[in-house]
């Protein structure tokens, strides 16, 4: 579903004419970036001194579409971190380019962000998997990137970027002097994409909080959705090695990763792959988001403390 249009709708220019809008609109100057995935709208609730947007609003920016993602971007602080929220992601499904729907961490970068924490509902193929369990992503399977569809196809734009307020930006490629970052190299390494530090840190948060029975690490499978999968499609991806399959969220790991942020990822298993044709389980959207409002509070008091831990150790900083 490339549109040609798209690859130009969102140049440079684009993305920075957004993200100078939204700097001149707010005065919060967010280091992280955290994105919502179905259900999982809450967590944005939790910023304190909110300034929001309704993504209709925003030049530039998509619309959301599907129940379950509000469409707002909201700056605001979490235990005192500042930090910008998108409660409602973009998906393939919805008819976007992909360049489009990643376009979002394009603007993080622009706005400051260093560390990008995303979330989303997705499938337990594991069998050792139950509802409710939150996943952390320590990799993925980019199907759709298998057939070519990846958010860094076209032209690559290598042109540096100058962030006004700070004095020295660290890339994952080189040490950039004069402030200045860029979006990024024509072929990123993927093979570190998910923060390994901050994966270990999620491991310790969720054993002080008490939820090493439902915190799980795994691989993440991205398909196109919308369907849900066949039950020959499971087996196919438990055994290819994911624990978990869902439509979003790659996209933006790969984009964020291109421009230097760094990358948290969490699925919370909302339902269980159907792998067994006697089943009488159907996947659903309605069970998706339910399985959301019931982990709400874990997830959130997950992230929160996480990002509070960002705060106080300078590893992390
Ligand atoms: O990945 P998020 O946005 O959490 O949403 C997941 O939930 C929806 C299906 O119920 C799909 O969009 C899938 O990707
Ligand atoms: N593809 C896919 N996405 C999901 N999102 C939430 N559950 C699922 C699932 O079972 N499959």
């Amino acid at each position: 579903m490339l549109c040609l249009t798209d690859y130009f709708r969102y140049s440079f220019e684009d993305c920075q004419a957004t993200a100078d809008w939204l700097l001149a609109q707010t005065a919060v100057r967010p280091l992280v970036g955290i994105v919502c995935g179905s259900g999982l709208g809450g967590l944005a609730d939790a910023l304190k001194d909110q300034v929001a947007f309704n993504y209709k609003d925003i030049p530039n920016f998509p619309q959301s579409t599907v129940h379950g993602h509000a469409g707002r971007l909201v700056f605001g602080t979490l235990k005192g971190r500042a930090c910008v929220c998108m409660q409602g992601r973009f998906h393939l499904y919805e008819g976007y380019a992909i360049q489009k729907i990643t376009m979002p961490m394009r603007i993080f970068k622009l706005l400051g962000v260093e560390t990008v924490m995303l979330t989303n509902a997705a499938g337990g193929l594991n069998q050792d998997y139950k509802v409710g369990d939150i996943m952390i992503i320590k990799d993925h399977l980019n199907m759709p990137g298998f057939a070519g569809n990846n958010p860094l196809a076209g032209p690559n734009d290598e042109r540096q970027v100058l962030h006004k307020e700070k004095n020295s930006i660290k890339c994952e490629h080189e040490e950039i002097p004069h402030s200045d970052s860029r979006f990024g190299v024509r072929f990123p390494c993927m093979s570190d994409a998910y923060d390994r530090e901050l994966q270990q840190l999620a491991l310790d948060v969720g054993s002080e909080l008490g939820y090493s029975d439902f915190l799980r690490e795994g691989v993440y499978c991205v398909l196109g959705g919308p369907s849900f999968e066949t039950i020959a499609e499971c087996r196919m991806l438990h055994k290819l090695g994911a624990d978990a399959v869902g439509m979003s969220t790659v996209h933006e790991v790969i984009v964020a990763r291109h421009c230097g942020m760094r990358v948290f990822a969490l699925s919370l298993i909302t339902n269980k792959a159907v792998m067994d044709y006697d089943s009488e389980e159907k996947a659903n959207h309605e069970e998706v988001l339910q399985t959301g409002k019931q982990r709400a509070v874990q997830l959130e008091r997950l992230v929160s403390t996480l990002v509070t831990r960002l705060e106080h150790n300078n590893n992390y900083a």
